[in-house]
């Protein structure tokens, strides 16, 4: 099969590694939004679906080729579902992993083990060009529990922080290719590049 040149709608480093790491095998030419000058559109959804939609259409359009979007974010129940699509601007300007803990681990001192649950979301969109009337669209969610203090050096964003029952770490300590097989996003990738290998005029 000829690879599939694709433009990668994130100006996240975090983001583009992971997809890299998962995409490089599987047969697609991967860019990210950068290599076209394209700059970051302002995310004016009220969902993650139409946030990624505006990043994957500009991203086509700048670029000239299919493009894929990530809108990601963290959901906390004790928190009504915040920060969700403000993950990333959490604590304001200027952004940073640091300060949106910090913020998170502030506004959960009061939440008592065991009900501090939540969840990454991870969607999803593809488009074959700017203009696609269909985009495709996948969205996955991967859950665990806030911890109370930072724990492990790997991946990005609020990973220090998300802790997993099931492995008995949190996810900085999980090794990257471990990540990319449980988590929100490398789950999301691995359905999508299904739909794409078994409807090929999808691409
Ligand atoms: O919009 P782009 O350019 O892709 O980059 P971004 O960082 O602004 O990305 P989002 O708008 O989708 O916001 C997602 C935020 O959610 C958090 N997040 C998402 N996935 C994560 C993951 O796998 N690990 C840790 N934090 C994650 C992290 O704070 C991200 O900045
Ligand atoms: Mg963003």
């Amino acid at each position: 099969m000829t690879p599939t040149p694709l433009v990668l709608a994130s100006g996240n480093a975090g983001k583009l590694r992971e997809f890299h790491q998962l995409l490089g095998p599987l047969g697609f030419e991967v860019r990210p939004q950068a290599d076209f000058g394209v700059a970051d559109v302002e995310e004016t959804g009220l969902t993650f679906v139409e946030n990624a939609l505006l990043k994957a259409r500009e991203a086509s359009r700048v670029g000239g080729l299919p493009a894929l979007a990530d809108d990601s974010g963290l959901e906390v129940d004790a928190l009504h579902g915040r920060p969700g699509i403000h993950s990333a601007r959490y604590a304001g300007e200027p952004r940073s992993d640091e300060r949106n803990n910090a913020k998170l681990l502030e506004a959960l001192s009061a939440v008592a083990e065991g009900r501090r649950t939540g969840r990454y979301w991870c969607v999803l969109v593809y488009l074959r060009h700017a203009e696609d009337p269909v985009p495709l669209i996948v969205q996955r969610s991967w859950e665990g529990e806030i911890l109370a203090h930072p724990r492990g050096e790997a991946g990005f964003g609020y990973d220090p922080l998300f802790w997993l029952p099931d492995q008995g770490m949190s996810v900085a300590e999980l090794a990257p290719e471990a990540k990319n097989r449980l988590s929100h996003r490398g789950r999301a990738l691995q359905a999508l590049v299904e739909i794409l290998r078994e409807a090929p005029d999808r691409r």
